[in-house]
């Protein structure tokens, strides 16, 4: 098992930030998760948020379709040469952790075809709370569970909920009918995480977006210095 993120933890970029012709290569930032908290739906609300001020495209994992990009594609979130999907064919971890190359052949296909690139979103199949993307695919990532889940996920930890760069708690909207405690979640989310950014997100109610989008841009902030 490849245990890189366990031994190093969050954060920097990897070194290899250009390409083979020298320019500056796209900030790539992968969404991981549950199955069905809202990852989908949250590559949605940044590609709305960013797309007038980046040049981005998105790469959607599924195991056997491609669903997450046929409904990116629907929504109209981007041009359509701008989403590409990658069938995984087994555990969603799998392409983004262990066997990252259609992941890698898809990010660089997309900047030679409709870069240059500011930013790709590379969204995982949903998956448990131990997925994690290898550093070789992406330079951050971000974690969405989703208060339907469980209010007790926080506490239960896992490298995606204490190792993520940024943990989005989605579907806040949610809480009272589902009798999750958001206090007590985001309370447990810090003590796992220490100084690790958590942002509660209801894309429902239109709260959280701007936060995470905010968290994107300083990203890319850093990326480009
Ligand atoms: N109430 C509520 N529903 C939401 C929110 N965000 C997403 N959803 C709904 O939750 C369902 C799953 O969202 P997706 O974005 O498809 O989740 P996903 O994590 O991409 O799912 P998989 O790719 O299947 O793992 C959809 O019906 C969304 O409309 C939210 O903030 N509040």
């Amino acid at each position: 098992m490849h245990l890189d993120h366990h031994r190093h933890g969050p954060a920097a970029v990897s070194a290899d930030a250009h390409r083979p012709d020298g320019s500056h290569r796209a900030l790539r930032i992968g969404l991981g998760g549950p199955v069905g908290s809202g990852k989908t739906a949250t590559v949605a609300a940044l590609c709305r948020e960013l797309r007038a001020e980046l040049s981005l495209a998105v790469v959607t994992n599924d195991i056997y379709t491609r669903e997450d990009a046929e409904f990116l594609l629907r929504e109209a979130v981007l041009p359509p040469e701008r989403i590409t999907a990658v069938e995984t064919g087994a555990c969603p971890h799998t392409a983004i952790r262990d066997d990252i190359s259609a992941n890698l052949e898809a990010v660089e296909d997309l900047e030679d075809t409709v870069g240059p690139l500011d930013l790709i979103l590379v969204e995982s199949g949903g998956d448990n709370l131990t997925a994690t993307f290898s550093k070789g695919l992406v330079d951050a990532q971000i974690f969405v569970i989703d208060v339907a889940g469980g209010d007790d996920i926080p506490r239960k930890g896992g490298p995606g909920v204490t190792m993520a760069d940024l943990l989005v708690v989605n579907k806040t909207d949610l809480a009272p009918h589902v009798g999750s405690d958001l206090a007590r979640m985001a309370a447990d989310a810090k003590a796992q995480r220490s100084e690790l950014p958590v942002i509660l997100q209801s894309l429902r109610g239109g709260s959280g977006v701007a936060d995470v989008a905010a968290w994107v841009r300083e990203r890319l902030a850093a990326w480009t210095a």
